[in-house]
């Protein structure tokens, strides 16, 4: 799959047993760098659509624990191999797998079940640091399966993607 310079999609290894599940989730070996310094959970009803954002300074490491959600993703940093590469990333409990999005890379979720994502951000929440931009606009290249879904007042008053575009550094070759 074609995604954004940076960006991990990777399969995490389900140990199952007669008890159940066991999944790490996260080794700090895997990913050199950042460290992760926060851990979220966010359940969402089916229907709802968190985003787009895209963030500074933070990176972002998720996975989906219960459900299923389809993940956007734009590449906005300007000089990036991929710069303006949009790409659609469907992830469910099922097929555990995770998704490392380092900033600059516009992202949204819709959540296509009611659904449990859990992530990691590389600094302390800090609103500075949360950019976005209106989900329907068409300069995404996002195909959303739903046109009017649940959503944020904080996420429907967004401005266009080509008001923020000036403000997202250029690329920086993840160490
Ligand atoms: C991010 C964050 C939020 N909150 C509080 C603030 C609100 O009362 C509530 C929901 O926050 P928000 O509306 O920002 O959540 P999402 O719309 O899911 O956005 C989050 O997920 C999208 C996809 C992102 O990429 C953003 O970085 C992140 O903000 O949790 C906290 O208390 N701590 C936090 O670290």
């Amino acid at each position: 799959m074609n995604l954004p310079e940076g960006v991990k999609l990777s399969t995490l290894k389900m140990n199952i047993d007669d008890r159940g599940t066991f999944t790490e989730l996260l080794r700090e070996s895997w990913i050199e760098h950042p460290k992760f310094i926060q851990w979220n959970a966010v359940n969402s009803e089916q229907g709802i659509l968190r985003g787009v954002h895209v963030h500074l300074k933070h990176y972002d490491y998720l996975t989906v624990m219960r459900g299923r959600i389809l993940f956007a993703l734009k590449d906005l940093r300007p000089d990036s191999p991929t710069e303006n590469l949009s790409a659609m990333v469907e992830i469910s409990a099922e097929k555990h797998q995770s998704l490392f999005i380092p900033p600059g890379v516009a992202h949204g979720f819709y959540m296509l079940e009611p659904s449990l994502h859990i992530y990691a951000v590389s600094e302390y929440w800090d609103m500075e640091d949360e950019l976005g931009c209106h989900f329907a606009d068409k300069s995404l290249e996002f195909s959303w399966p739903d046109a009017n879904p649940r959503i944020s007042e904080r996420d429907l008053k967004l401005p266009a993607l080509s008001d923020i575009r000036p403000l997202i550094p250029s690329f920086t070759k993840t160490r």
